[in-house]
């Protein structure tokens, strides 16, 4: 029997950026917290920094398709985030770990991140191997039948992970997700970042600015909802001087572009 294909089946999936925004504005409440971005952003970890209020958060909501774009131009992985038309397809290719994540407290690991394979519409036949694969990922093994509700602050943190990358996103999303690691999982998570980073678009957003050094292959750095700055971290690095605040060459860096924006941004 011949089965019918759809279009979008057969489109071709090829683009430039897993995501491209032009003049992009997003509300946070009443207040426009990202106002006329442009940014593209393509295969590889890019950490995304800024100060308090910077719009760090608001701009990956729009990313993660949670929050319409006010105004501007919005494409992710090649369709545009604007209408409801094309989102399904991006929301079955994105991972999402939210600042503060909502969860089941009696579920277990487990079930928590089979039920967002679930959401994301996973082939119900692939959803027991990846899930596994996705708590392995975050060293959860011997704590997928515990229940969320009894477990750690960093443990809840590495669910969220696991639950964001269970599909084998093309764009991952991660908003401050090493808040509440210990060290040594600190260092694990960097290196699974850069793993994921291999053929994926990972936004990650964090204030660790060595973390961003450690683990990034690119840095994008944002203040009052607009981009300051798009390097690489060792671009990063060098624009730091001796005056500049900070405790390493990478924070002193972060401080002197900042200082530059502020200075080049008259109000
Ligand atoms: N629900 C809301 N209502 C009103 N204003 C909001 C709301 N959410 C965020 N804002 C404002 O929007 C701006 C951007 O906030 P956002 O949380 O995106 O920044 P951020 O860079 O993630 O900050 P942080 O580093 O503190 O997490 C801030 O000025 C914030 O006060």
């Amino acid at each position: 029997m011949t089965r019918t294909v759809d279009a979008a089946e057969v489109a071709t999936t090829t683009y430039a950026w897993q995501v491209a925004a032009d003049g992009l504005c997003v509300r946070a409440g009443r207040r426009m917290a990202v106002q006329g971005l442009d940014l593209r952003l393509g295969v590889g970890v890019h950490g995304l920094l800024g100060p308090n209020g910077a719009g760090k958060t608001t701009l990956i909501r729009a990313l993660a398709t949670v929050v319409s774009p006010a105004a501007g131009e919005l494409r992710l992985l090649g369709r545009s985030a604007a209408g409801p038309g094309g989102l399904r397809e991006v929301r079955r290719a994105l991972g999402y770990l939210p600042q503060h994540l909502g969860y089941y407290p009696r579920f277990t690991v487990r079930e928590f991140v089979e039920y967002m394979a679930w959401l994301k519409e996973m082939p119900r036949r692939e959803i027991p191997g990846a899930v596994q694969h996705a708590i392995d990922r975050v060293g959860l093994t011997d704590r997928a039948d515990a229940r969320l509700k009894t477990l750690s602050g960093g443990m809840l943190r590495r669910t969220g992970i696991a639950q964001a990358i269970v599909n084998s996103p093309e764009l991952l999303l991660l908003d401050e997700p090493t808040v509440g690691l210990d060290p040594e999982q600190r260092v694990a998570f960097r290196e699974l970042l850069r793993d994921l980073g291999a053929d994926a678009c990972v936004l990650v957003s964090t204030h660790l600015v060595e973390d961003v050094v450690a683990a990034c292959g690119a840095v994008v750095l944002i203040h009052d909802g607009r981009l300051a700055w798009q390097g690489t971290p060792q671009e990063l690095t060098a624009e730091g001087g001796a005056g500049d605040a900070g405790d390493s060459p990478a924070e002193r860096g972060y401080t002197a572009l900042l200082r530059r924006h502020r200075g080049e941004v008259k109000r």
